[in-house]
This record gives C-alpha cells, structure tokens and sequence, in this order.
C-alpha cells in the first residue's frame, strides 16, 4: 500500500508498544513526526497550545483525564476525542493505598532518617531504636476515609479500604448505575464535599479536572479533622495549593499526599509528591493501549465510537461495503437533509443509525453502492454538518 493510503497516526508520548502493534504496517504509518496525522495518540501532552491540523480525524487518550485536549474545539470540528474508562483505576487504586500507608506510618520521614545514618557507626542498632520513636504512626483500620468523585477510581478505592477495615464516606453528585452498584455497601453517602472532609481522617479526590472541580478543595479545608490527611491523584487543579500550604502551616492537615510535584510542595515536609505516576505500571499501560488503539482503529475504519468524551456510543454492523460516517450539530432536519442529499445522488440507504449528545449528533449511513466526492462535497456543504468520512470496506 502507499504511504498517502496508509493512515497516519502520530504518537505523542510514550504508548504501550502492545497498543501500538494493533496498527498493521499494511494499514497504517505510526510515528512521533508525522505530517498530516489521520490521528493523534496522546497521554499527558498538552494539545490545548498545538496546532492540530485539520487532517485530524480522531484524537486517543490512553488514560482517563481528557483536560490537556480541547475537547470543545474538536467538538466543533467534529472530531471525536476517546479515552480509556477504567483502565488505569486500578494502578491509581494502588498507590493511592500506599500514599495512605506512607503519610499514616511517616514512612518518608522514615527513610530519611534511615538514609542519614552513616553506614560506618558502631551503634547502629542503637541508633535505629532512639530514632523510631519520631516516625511512630497510626493505623489505617478504624480510621475513616472520605473519597470525592466514586467513579473507575474512587469506587476501586472504597472496596480496598472497606477491606482494609476503614470507614468511608463517599461523594459524587452524578454517580452512574453501574458505579452506584460496584459500591460496597458499607460506604456511607455524603451530600457534599464539605461533609466528606468534615467527617474524614482521610480525604481522597478521584474526579475530572473541569471548571466545576477547579479549586473543589481550597478554603474548605477549614473545615477538615485536626491532623487529616489529603491525597490528590487527580489533577493539580483541583485543590488550591495555597489554601493546602496554610492548612500544612496550621497543621490541620498533617500531610498532602499528591502526584503533582511543584515549587512550593516540593521538600515540603509534610508532603509527600510523586511524579504523575499513578498510571505508570506496565499493566495500567497495556490496558490503556489496547483500548485506545481498538477504539481508534474501530472509528478510523468503521465509524464506530465506543469511549469518546464528546461523541454518542455508536456502533452499527457492516451490511454493505459503503459507509458514510457524519458529525452534525444537533439541531432539526439534520437527518432530512442528509438522506435528500442521498437520494438526490441515486443513492439508497441500506441501514442507518444516528445518536446526538449535547449539541452534537453522529450518523452512520450504509448504503447499496459506492459514493462519489460529489455526495460527499454535498454533505459538507450543509448548514451545520462538522465532518464527514467515507468509509468503504474492502473485504
Ligand atoms: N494520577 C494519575 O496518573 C491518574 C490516573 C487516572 C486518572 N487520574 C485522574 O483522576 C480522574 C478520575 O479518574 P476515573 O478513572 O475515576 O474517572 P471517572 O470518570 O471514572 O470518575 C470520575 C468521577 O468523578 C465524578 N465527579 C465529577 N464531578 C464531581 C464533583 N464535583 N464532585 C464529586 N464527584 C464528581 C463523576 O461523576 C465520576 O463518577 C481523571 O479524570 C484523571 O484526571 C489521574
Ligand atoms: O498517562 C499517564 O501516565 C497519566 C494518566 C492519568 O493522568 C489519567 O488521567 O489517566
């Protein structure tokens, strides 16, 4: 096959290489400096300040945060953005369980000291047993635990610590059916973020970085238990640093635990900060791959979405060789004028499926025979319609 017929798909970061040898070499051309990507595959990078060229037809977010994409703009450019839902929660569970254990049992503080004892000395067991005591902590069990945001993350976390034999209080305005019956029922359910950190020795955030999350923890922390401790594995965003930096000061809070390193929490005492690792094990890597290379290729070849933050879920059966796939915004008519637009070229609607969400809606036509640019050019041109892609199957 040609290089231009190959679909290009630029990687942006470091992608599990079991994801990416789902792209066959017959099929597509997969690199870090591709001109006029088909798609882009990402983890953390930053896409809000790059040009994304227009060549673009879909955007892969191996992991669960979408915030370093536009998401609005690719909206409007009927572009749809998939991430990985779930397929790193458990890797997040994890570490979120042993910042829980190092800020509980001073664990960093811990090995400091261990490190500063000079290999050389003579007493060094006596050293070791006069030390210990400043690093002396308090169990997980009996204590409670408040988590904000019960979705892949947050309810993985509630069933550890339930069975850690913690107790805890969970929080989440739009918790989904299928969350809402993960949950062990031993999580009591409070109505607010303030009454979670009233109520908790520990305070967990598992929710998306968007503006109604921005800053979710910040002067509230008054309100939080003397000597609580906070952990934030979601995003930076989402707690006030310096509203953080004040409690540490008065001691409210006895410890941050996060994965967002910074100018003033690193060194910080009472801080425990990693490096964004939360999904950094090989299995969380392999799953978010996979996913989004399927989901990617399913999109990129047959217009099917599963996982997409800003498209309907949308899948239809091949029946017939000539697909047409089209993002419209979702107003009246929009159906009507595709079809006539059809019609009006000879062609005959086999099976068609068409879902909206928000302000946009998404079209999967299959119809009896091939389509020309003519139709698709036609397509384009109406009022409201943000993409459309031919997709013929060669069997
Ligand atoms: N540190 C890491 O490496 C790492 C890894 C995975 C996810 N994350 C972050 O954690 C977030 C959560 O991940 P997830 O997989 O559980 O996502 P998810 O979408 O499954 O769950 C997010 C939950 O937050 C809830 N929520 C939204 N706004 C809320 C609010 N104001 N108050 C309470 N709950 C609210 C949602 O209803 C949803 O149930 C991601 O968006 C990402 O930013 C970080
Ligand atoms: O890719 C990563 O390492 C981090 C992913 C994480 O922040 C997410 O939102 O899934």
């Amino acid at each position: 096959m040609g290089d231009r017929q190959r679909l290009r798909v630029l990687v942006l970061n470091q992608i599990s290489a079991l994801g990416l040898k789902r792209l066959p070499g017959d099929g597509y051309s997969v690199g870090k400096d591709l001109p006029e990507p088909d798609a882009v595959l990402v983890r953390s990078a930053d896409l809000h300040g790059m040009e994304i060229p227009p060549s673009v037809k879909a955007i892969g977010r191996a992991g669960a945060g979408t915030n370093n994409i536009p998401v609005p703009l690719m909206t409007r450019r009927g572009v749809p953005v998939f991430n990985t839902p779930g397929g790193n929660a458990n890797a997040v569970k994890e570490l979120v369980l042993a910042g829980m254990l190092m800020a509980a049992r001073n664990l960093p503080a811990a090995l400091r000291f261990v490190d500063s004892l000079d290999p050389t000395m003579a007493d060094m067991d006596r050293a070791v047993e006069d030390g210990k005591k400043a690093f002396a902590g308090l169990e997980l069990a009996g204590h409670t635990l408040g988590i904000v945001g019960l979705g892949k993350v947050g309810c993985l976390v509630a069933d550890a610590a339930i069975k850690l034999g913690m107790h805890v209080f969970g929080h989440d305005p739009e918790i989904t059916v299928d969350a809402a019956w993960n949950l062990p029922a031993q999580v009591k359910k409070a109505t607010s973020v303030t009454e979670v950190l009233r109520h908790s020795d520990f305070v967990t955030l598992h929710v998306p970085l968007v503006e109604a999350t921005r800053g979710l923890v910040g002067k509230n922390i008054d309100q939080m238990r003397m000597g609580a401790v906070l952990l934030n594995f979601a995003r930076e965003g989402v707690v006030d640093e310096a509203a953080v930096l004040e409690a540490l000061a008065s001691r409210r809070l006895a410890s941050y635990v996060c994965d967002f390193p910074g100018p003033a929490l690193n060194r910080h005492e009472q801080v425990i900060a990693l490096p964004h690792l939360g999904a950094s094990t090989r299995e969380a890597e392999e799953n978010c791959a996979v996913m989004v290379v399927d989901q990617l290729r399913d999109y990129l070849e047959h217009g099917q979405v599963a996982n997409a933050v800003n498209f309907p879920q949308v899948s239809m059966a091949r029946e017939s060789a000539y697909r047409v796939a089209i993002a419209n915004a979702n107003v009246p008519n929009m159906l009507g004028q595709i079809s006539t637009t059809m019609a009006k070229f000879g062609l005959n609607i086999h099976n068609m499926v068409n879902k909206s969400r928000g302000e946009m809606a998404y079209t999967l036509v299959d119809v009896d025979s091939a389509v020309g640019d003519a139709v698709l050019d036609s397509l384009r041109a109406i009022d409201g319609v943000l993409s459309v892609r031919y997709l013929p199957h060669h069997a």
